[in-house]
């Protein structure tokens, strides 16, 4: 599949502060992409070091083989994007915001159906003065959706979206996906992201520490988890301690599975213990634990690296 998006050894310094170093990535097309990591590790800055708002050290930025730095960006009229607060003028309805940054007025449809598909027809002609911080984010999103981008990058766009909000916003992106959009989202909201996102970009201190696919993280951190709903949640953690379980803090009962028999090892050590099984679901996997590991052991290896070099 070809990659819409192509960084290398991208390297971007503020004053003497290196805040990207040697990062390298490629994003296909038609994929959902999540850039995760911890605050202040970079994720911003990448973003906008990509739609050329800063200028870069060394490395490239290249979208559809073109390259893009502030003095150069032909490239991006091909790229809708959503970076901090969106800017919105107090004085404007949202249908003029769309009107105004739309190409052509061909797009009217589109609009339209952009409108609907994120609930925003009830306010849409209303002056933006009286919108909702979620109000703005959604009309942020809908501006960079509106001219039929290749590429859509979203620097936490579910920040201030309600459940319905943040719904509405998946089912949206996941349809532009499948007619070839890609989209590079990052978010701490790792619940969520995790729904969403085929491909995973995890940064720490500027450097991308792996980049990999959703299903094949989860499945190499084996953290799938049981989740019990018992007659006696005390008596079936106090069980499960006892069996050398390793269970996860209140208030749930959840097992961390080590593979297919603890399922149903656990299953008959409470039956046969006198607590009654509900309901048990197994999840799969989880981003949020996942993640820290993917840190913890990426900064173990590059200390000892670093011991070693002194
Ligand atoms: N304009 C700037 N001038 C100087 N340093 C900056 C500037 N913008 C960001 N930085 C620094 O660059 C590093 C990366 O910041 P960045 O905002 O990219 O992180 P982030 O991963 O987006 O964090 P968060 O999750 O908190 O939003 C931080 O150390 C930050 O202090």
């Amino acid at each position: 599949m070809s990659s819409i998006l192509s960084v290398q050894n991208l390297n971007k310094s503020f004053g003497n502060k290196h805040v990207l170093h040697d990062v390298s990535f490629d994003l296909k097309k038609g994929h959902i992409v999540g850039l995760i990591g911890p605050n202040g590790a970079g994720k911003s800055t990448l973003m906008k070091t990509m739609l050329g708002l800063f200028n870069y050290d060394s490395g490239s930025v290249k979208i559809a083989g073109e390259t893009v730095t502030p003095q150069k960006h032909e490239s991006l009229s091909k790229v809708g994007a959503l970076i901090e607060y969106p800017g919105i003028y107090p004085f404007l309805t949202g249908w003029d915001h769309l009107q105004l940054f739309a190409d052509g007025d061909h797009q009217l449809i589109h609009i339209q159906k952009i409108i609907s598909q994120l609930n925003m027809d009830s306010y849409i002609k209303r002056k933006a003065k009286g919108y909702s911080l979620g109000m703005k984010q959604k009309l942020g999103i809908a501006l960079a959706l509106v001219n039929f981008p290749d590429l859509v990058i979203l620097d936490e766009p579910m920040n201030g979206l309600d459940p319905q909000a943040t719904k509405d916003l998946r089912d949206l992106i996941i349809s532009e996906s499948q007619k070839g959009t890609t989209f590079l989202i990052s978010s701490h909201i790792l619940s969520e992201l995790q729904r969403l996102a085929q491909d995973l970009l995890i940064i720490d201190e500027g450097s991308i520490v792996q980049q990999t696919t959703m299903h094949e993280l989860l499945a190499s951190q084996g953290k799938q988890t049981i989740m019990l709903m018992t007659s006696d949640d005390k008596k079936a953690r106090e069980l499960l301690k006892k069996a050398k379980f390793q269970t996860t803090p209140d208030p749930r009962v959840e097992v961390v599975a080590k593979d297919d028999e603890t399922m149903p090892e656990v299953l008959r050590l409470l039956i046969e213990g006198g607590v009654d099984v509900l309901d048990v679901t197994r999840l799969e996997g989880n981003l949020e634990s996942s993640l820290l590991e993917v840190l913890k052991q990426s900064r173990i290896k590059k200390r000892l690296a670093e011991e070693q070099a002194e």
